[in-house]
């Protein structure tokens, strides 16, 4: 099998047994946590309570309720669009075109469920179904996995990532051999990362929430925080749906396994602990603690949603009067590198706003247990080794002026320590 580049790409995530690993614990660790988090002493390193049978984890009608979920966001995804964006540009020098309508799918799937609610639909009966739900997830994401391996046997090399092509089936198959599987338009991996996982991660949120309202009440203050901070970063993600259009994952990364059980199973089952944390877990929450958590959120989307912004005005026009002042490097393939601004603090600002937001999820779970840090702890990982491959691509595309940008701004992430 031949690799697009013509030399073979460097393996990544410790090759095919990395692979096969990751494909094996990360289904595994996310069934942990769902397990452990209806747990009374719902410890993040403890055993589960109990292993549920393939009677608990498989139901058709959770399965059915699955694709119903994936056919409606599929349906709102087809919907006319406010404006149709084109991609970055491909090897074969032309660039694809994405439906920009992910924040509309945001309001009428509230209008629908609001709707369903009203006319009996028992929302707060979700979180009962969430282990059959997740394995119906798990399952779909190999068979559809599966199905994009199949269909890059049949694509032009043109069409292959640099990377997932090094001919190990394995490896392949987790990676992802094709960088933009679509059918006609329909882009399979713009639709993954951005509908039905971050969407259906609110929803669960929301379930948590009414579920809470109707065994306590009302919701708690804690629940609220949980609920609108993770909201407003879905709702953040959806409103600047164009901007996925530069990450990694849509211009470098094939679409496989890991972005497909991620974008689906992985984002909604675990992003939403929290919210089924505090639903197992009450905890008490003072206004006093409350705001200075809200300015935690504050302070990391300020710089997240900043850097993010900022980056993303330069690539799209760097004579922009917003970012026509800042300090650039130039580089040899004609791009510049932004050395001042958000970009000159550390190299890689966006993160750094997105793991004080992660702290501020955990924060109104209160300290007793390490299980709602999760998130914070997973996603430190994540992104140190994200950065670590994106420095390296970087390295690659800009050689020397890379060079000069580290010499320049000399932390990663957090200033003066990393
Ligand atoms: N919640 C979650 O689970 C996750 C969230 N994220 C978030 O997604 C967002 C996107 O992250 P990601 O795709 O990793 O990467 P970035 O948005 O940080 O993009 C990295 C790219 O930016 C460009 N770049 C780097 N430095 C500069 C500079 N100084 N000036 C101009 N351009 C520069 C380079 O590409 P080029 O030069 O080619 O434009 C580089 O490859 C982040 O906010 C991250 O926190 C990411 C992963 C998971
Ligand atoms: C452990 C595992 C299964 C790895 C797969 C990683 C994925 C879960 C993440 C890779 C990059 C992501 C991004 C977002 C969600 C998580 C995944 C898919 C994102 C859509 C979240 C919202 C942000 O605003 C974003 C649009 C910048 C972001 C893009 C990257």
């Amino acid at each position: 099998m031949a690799s697009p580049q013509g030399s073979r790409a460097p393996l990544e995530f410790g090759g095919p047994l990395g692979a096969a690993a990751l494909m094996l614990l990360l289904p595994a660790t996310m069934f942990h946590l769902l397990l452990v988090v209806r747990s009374g002493p719902a410890r993040l390193l403890g055993p589960p309570p109990y292993l549920p049978g393939l009677q608990v984890l498989w139901s058709p009608r959770m399965l059915l309720l699955w694709l119903t979920w994936l056919g409606l966001q599929a349906a709102l995804y087809l919907l006319p669009a406010r404006k149709v964006a084109e991609g970055q540009e491909l090897k074969d020098k032309s660039r694809l075109l994405y439906p920009i309508n992910g924040f509309q799918a945001l309001m009428l799937t509230a209008l629908l469920v609001g709707l369903a609610v009203l006319a009996g639909l028992p929302l707060g009966a979700l979180p009962e179904m969430l282990l059959p739900l997740a394995f119906a997830a798990t399952f779909t994401t190999f068979i559809f996995s599966l199905f994009l391996y199949l269909k890059a046997l049949v694509a032009p090399a043109s069409a292959l990532a640099p990377g997932g092509n090094s001919g190990n089936p394995i490896y392949d198959f987790f990676l992802g051999r094709e960088l933009n599987p679509r059918v006609w338009s329909f882009d399979f991996k713009y639709f993954c990362e951005l509908r039905p996982g971050l969407i259906g991660w609110v929803l669960i949120n929301l379930a948590m929430l009414m579920q809470e309202a109707e065994l306590r009440g009302s919701p708690s203050l804690a629940m609220w925080l949980v609920n609108g901070f993770q909201l407003l970063y879905v709702g953040d993600a959806l409103w600047h749906e164009e901007a996925v259009l530069t990450t990694m994952d849509i211009t470098h990364d094939g679409f496989g396994f890991m972005l497909a059980f991620g974008d689906l199973a992985w984002v909604p089952f675990t992003y939403s602990l929290q919210a089924q944390f505090l639903l197992h877990h009450p905890q008490p929450l003072g206004l006093p603690v409350a705001s200075v958590i809200c300015l935690i959120n504050a302070v990391g989307y300020y710089i997240f949603r900043g850097a993010n912004s900022q980056k993303n005005t330069f690539r799209k026009n760097p004579s922009d009067p917003r970012v026509a002042d800042l300090e650039t490097i130039p580089t040899a393939t004609g791009r510049q590198l932004l050395v001042s601004g958000w970009w000159g603090m550390v190299r890689h600002p966006n993160y750094l706003g997105d793991l004080i937001m992660a702290l501020a999820w955990s924060l109104p779970c209160g300290v007793s247990h390490l299980l709602p840090y999760f998130y914070l702890l997973y996603f430190t990982a994540l992104l140190v080794h994200r950065e670590a491959r994106d420095e390296q691509q970087c390295l690659q595309k800009y050689g020397l002026a890379w060079h000069e940008y580290c010499r320049r701004v000399p932390y990663r992430i957090l200033p003066y320590i990393y």
